[in-house]
C-alpha cells in the first residue's frame, strides 16, 4: 500500500522516505560526488549548499535517476530507485531550459499528465482536474493561457512547479528555484515551497544565498563533492562551517 501524500509522514515513524547511502558520481574522469548519505522525508525543504563545482546539481540529477552512479544506493519509500518514476520531479537551472518552446501554461502543466495518460489516450476528467489543481496551487489560472515564453522568470518557475504538481510528483528536485528572481516572486516562490512541503512533499533544492536560508528551508546538505554536514539548517549554519565551505578550494577534496 502506498501512502496518499497526505499521510506520508504519520505512517512511517522514525524511518525515513527518502535513504542515500555512501552514493558517488563520476562523470568519465572527473570525481563530481562521493560519500554522499542521507536521510530525510516528506514535509521537509532541504537546501544543498556548496561552492560552485560542489556537486549539487549531480546530486540532484542522481537523485531524479538522470545520470547513472557510480556507487550507492537510492531507496525511496523502501524501494530501490533505479531509473527516473513519476514520483520524481526535476527543474534544471534556468538556462537549461529552451524557453522560447512555444506552449502554454496550461499546455506545460497537461505535460505533467502524459506519464499516467500515455500520448494515445485521451485526457480523462481526472486528468483535467488535476491539471486545474496544480494551476491554482500555484497561483496560474489568470495565466493559463499565456505562452511560457511571455511570462516573468518567477511565473516560468511556476509554471514547471505545476507541471511537476500534475504529475503527482512527492519529490521536488529544483535546481537553484530562487535565482534570478526578484523580492516579490521570491517571497512567494518560498511561501508556495513552504505549502507544498506543508502538504506532504520533500523539496531538494540548490540554494546560494544563506542569508535566506534559514527562512526557505529545514534542512541543509554542505557539499564540497564529499558532505561536510548535513541537518536543521538552525545547526548547521555556523561561522566555521561556512568558512570552511567557501574559502577552502574544491579540488582540495578530490
Ligand atoms: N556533463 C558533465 N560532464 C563532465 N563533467 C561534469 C558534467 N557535469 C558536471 N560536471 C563536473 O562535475 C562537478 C560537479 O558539477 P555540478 O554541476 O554538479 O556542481 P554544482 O555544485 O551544481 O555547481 P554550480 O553551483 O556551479 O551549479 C564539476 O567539477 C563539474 O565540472
Amino acid at each position: 500500500m502506498s501512502p496518499s501524500h497526505h499521510d506520508c509522514c504519520a505512517h512511517h515513524g522514525h524511518h525515513h522516505e527518502l535513504v542515500i547511502r555512501d552514493l558517488a558520481v563520476s562523470y568519465r574522469r572527473v570525481l563530481a560526488l562521493e560519500d554522499v548519505s542521507l536521510a530525510t522525508s516528506c514535509g521537509n525543504r532541504v537546501a544543498l549548499i556548496g561552492p560552485n563545482g560542489a556537486g549539487k546539481s549531480t546530486l540532484l540529477k542522481a537523485i531524479a535517476g538522470l545520470v547513472p552512479r557510480s556507487s550507492g544506493s537510492i531507496e525511496w519509500r523502501g524501494t530501490a530507485v533505479k531509473k527516473w518514476s513519476r514520483e520524481f520531479a526535476y527543474l534544471p537551472q534556468r538556462e537549461e531550459i529552451d524557453w522560447s518552446f512555444p506552449i502554454t501554461v496550461r499546455g506545460l502543466v497537461e505535460m505533467g499528465r502524459y506519464p499516467q495518460t500515455g500520448w494515445w489516450r485521451k485526457f480523462s476528467t481526472e486528468d483535467t482536474d488535476a491539471v486545474d489543481r496544480a494551476l491554482h496551487a500555484l497561483d496560474l489560472v489568470s495565466l493559463q493561457d499565456r505562452q511560457i515564453r511571455e511570462l516573468s522568470g518567477g511565473q516560468q518557475q511556476r509554471a514547471f512547479l505545476a507541471r511537476a504538481i500534475a504529475q503527482q510528483a512527492h519529490v521536488l528536485l529544483l535546481d537553484e528555484p530562487f535565482t534570478g528572481l526578484d523580492r516579490n516572486a521570491a517571497q512567494l516562490l518560498g511561501k508556495l515551497l513552504g505549502n507544498l512541503a506543508t502538504e506532504g512533499r520533500l523539496v531538494i533544492a540548490s540554494h546560494h544565498d544563506l542569508n535566506t536560508l534559514p527562512l526557505l528551508f529545514d534542512e541543509a546538505l554542505i557539499l564540497s563533492t564529499r558532505p561536510l554536514a548535513f541537518g536543521p539548517v538552525d545547526e548547521i549554519l555556523t561561522p566555521e562551517l561556512v568558512s570552511r565551505t567557501f574559502h577552502e578550494p574544491v579540488s582540495a577534496t578530490l
